[in-house]
């Protein structure tokens, strides 16, 4: 599939994804990921004859602009009315994203990472078959986006949902992530999205284009950037192990 936007060519592979996952989408900045979304969500069309069929998507965009007139409580009765009086949802998702603290504010007056949260919220209180998140970690400190995270993951596979999420932050997006689509090519000219390949390939070959290799810290398991040269920099590299998963 293509699409063409201005002076910028995205190709997507074709693949194919089942429920109960994450696909996380990795690239660089302006290699077409959030439109890529948008071809998902059925807002714009592709190229020619090869479009996206028909799903039942809920999707939260990149960028969050709060026009409603109301607290967050109205917002939520108005939207996502059954979710919102779901004592599972209440446990599984508000509790977490601590909404409760801001449940009665004026939607205009919240700040990025509480407008964030409730985004979130939102998204996830639509039914829907395919969640198309952009950027959740956007706004939300470090605890936040750990917790948004775990929220996410559970919900997808508690629901049995597929989720397809761009995600910048490296630790979130290897914690959502059970696939990943790695883009490539030129940003803002010419890219492409590879077909969903699991965690250890697909990043292994977005942080060799990067040329940035990871190791994991012993004591939280967390990854971390090698030093650029480091004696494991280039030893990962020599090797072709950018990004490892111990078993
Ligand atoms: N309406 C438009 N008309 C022309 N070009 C556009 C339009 N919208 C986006 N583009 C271009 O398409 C390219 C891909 O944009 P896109 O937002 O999909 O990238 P991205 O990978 O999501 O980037 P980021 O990581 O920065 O969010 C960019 O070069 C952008 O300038």
């Amino acid at each position: 599939m293509v699409k063409t936007m201005g002076d910028f060519k995205l190709t997507v592979d074709a693949g194919e994804f089942t429920d109960s996952e994450i696909v996380v989408l990795l690239g660089q900045n302006g290699t077409g990921k959030t439109t890529f979304i948008r071809l998902l969500a059925g807002l714009m069309k592709a190229d020619g004859d090869q479009q996206v069929p028909a799903l039942n998507v809920s999707y939260k965009p990149q960028k969050i602009s709060p026009k409603f007139k109301g607290t967050v409580r109205m917002l939520f009765i108005k939207k996502i009315k059954a979710a919102f009086l779901n004592p599972q949802f209440n446990t599984d998702v508000m509790k977490p994203l601590n909404i409760d603290n801001i449940i009665d504010q004026e939607v205009t007056h919240l700040s990025g990472g509480e407008l964030q949260r409730v985004a979130i919220v939102l998204a996830l209180g639509q039914p829907a078959d395919i969640y198309l998140i952009d950027e959740p970690s956007a706004y939300l400190d470090s605890e936040q986006r750990i917790i948004a995270a775990k929220v996410i993951k559970r919900f997808i596979v508690h629901f049995k949902r597929t989720a397809f999420i761009v995600e910048h932050d490296f630790i979130m997006s290897t914690y959502l992530a059970d696939r990943v689509v790695v883009y490539e090519g030129i940003p803002s000219v010419d890219a492409k999205a590879n077909t969903p390949q699991s965690l250890l390939t697909g990043m292994n070959k977005f942080l060799a284009s990067l040329q940035v290799t990871f190791r994991r810290d012993p004591t939280n398991s967390r990854p971390r950037i090698n030093k650029l040269d480091s004696q494991m920099d280039q030893e990962q590299k020599l090797s072709g192990n950018y990004f490892f998963i111990e078993s």
